[in-house]
């Protein structure tokens, strides 16, 4: 038998980082290195989660936790404002980041990824690791070949710092990829509101809605004479997520590189 995966979780202590810290500890194949916070200090993770004590307190250095777990891979569901520097840092010390935080630059990524080619390790960073929102994001792009006039809408909780969303900002990399060169619209629309027509994305939209009570949502709405056509992904529960995450801490420690969206490893 392989031994086993050492896992250390950035943002142990939020609603994403909670489930990593869950899934990792009810999976014998992995082991929990270390668990980061900047909240629940000193606390044993496992409690944490409202499982048996674990033996790993929550600590809030990363760097001191890099250094001193072992850790075999980090996983990051922190902040955007931290993400990329809490990469850059794993990455410096050989520990492959499998990162779900949201807000990086296509420039990070690619810087991010020759770091990680140039210390012979993987990496993933993944705006969504759940398997029904990379299928919604896939037929999307495959129905923009047949209907290039659309639009994107995503809801999410109030708090949510970035905005638009990480998986809308693929979905329309996705569908720009397959789409026709297109500027929808009247080229002689007025915004009288500014902002009324959402964010512009290579010829069309990304509208971002910002409720209390909603968690996750996103469609993508094609339009044409005489018919329309809607894709849409909800997510009810955090641990929907967590199949996806798993795969990726798996998969992350045979390859070479930074891949930037989860529907890379899912096949
Ligand atoms: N890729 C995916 O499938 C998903 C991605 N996300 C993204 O994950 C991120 C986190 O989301 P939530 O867990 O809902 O947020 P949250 O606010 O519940 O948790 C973030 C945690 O990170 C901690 N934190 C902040 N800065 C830190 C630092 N420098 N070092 C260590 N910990 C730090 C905070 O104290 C907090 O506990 C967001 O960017 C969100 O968009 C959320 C759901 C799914
Ligand atoms: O902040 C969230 O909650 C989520 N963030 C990710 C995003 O920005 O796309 C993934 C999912 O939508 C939940």
């Amino acid at each position: 038998m392989s031994e086993p995966i050492k896992v250390a979780v950035a943002g142990a202590g939020g609603r994403m980082g909670r489930e990593v810290v869950k899934m990792v500890l009810q999976d014998d194949k992995l082991v929990l290195a270390a668990a980061v916070d900047r909240s629940a200090e000193l606390m044993d993770a496992g409690l944490l989660v409202g499982l048996p004590a674990c033996g790993v307190s929550i600590t809030r250095v990363l760097e001191e936790a890099l250094q001193n777990s072992g850790a075999d891979v980090l996983v990051d569901f922190t902040i955007p404002a931290f993400a990329y520097s809490n990469t850059l840092a794993a990455i410096t010390h050989g520990v492959r980041p499998v990162v779900g935080t949201t807000g990086f630059t296509p420039e990070q990524i690619k810087e991010l990824d020759e770091l990680c080619q140039s210390r012979g390790i993987g990496g993933l960073i993944a705006p969504n690791f759940s398997i029904g929102a990379i299928l919604m994001m896939k037929f999307a792009a495959e129905a923009a070949k047949y209907f290039p006039h659309l639009e994107i809408i995503e809801y999410h909780g109030d708090q949510k710092l970035d905005a638009p969303s990480g998986t809308s900002i693929k979905t329309a990399e996705l569908i720009s990829e397959a789409r026709r060169e297109l500027k929808q619209g009247n080229p002689n629309e007025e915004e009288t509101i500014e902002g009324a027509r959402g964010g512009y994305y290579d010829g069309f939209r990304i509208h971002s809605v910002r409720l209390p009570g909603v968690f996750a949502q996103q469609e993508v709405i094609f339009g044409a004479f005489g018919q329309s056509l809607k894709i849409r992904h909800d997510s009810y529960d955090r641990a929907g997520y967590m199949p996806g995450v798993n795969v990726a801490v798996n998969k992350v420690m045979n390859y070479t590189g930074l891949v930037y969206g989860f529907e890379h490893l899912m096949d």
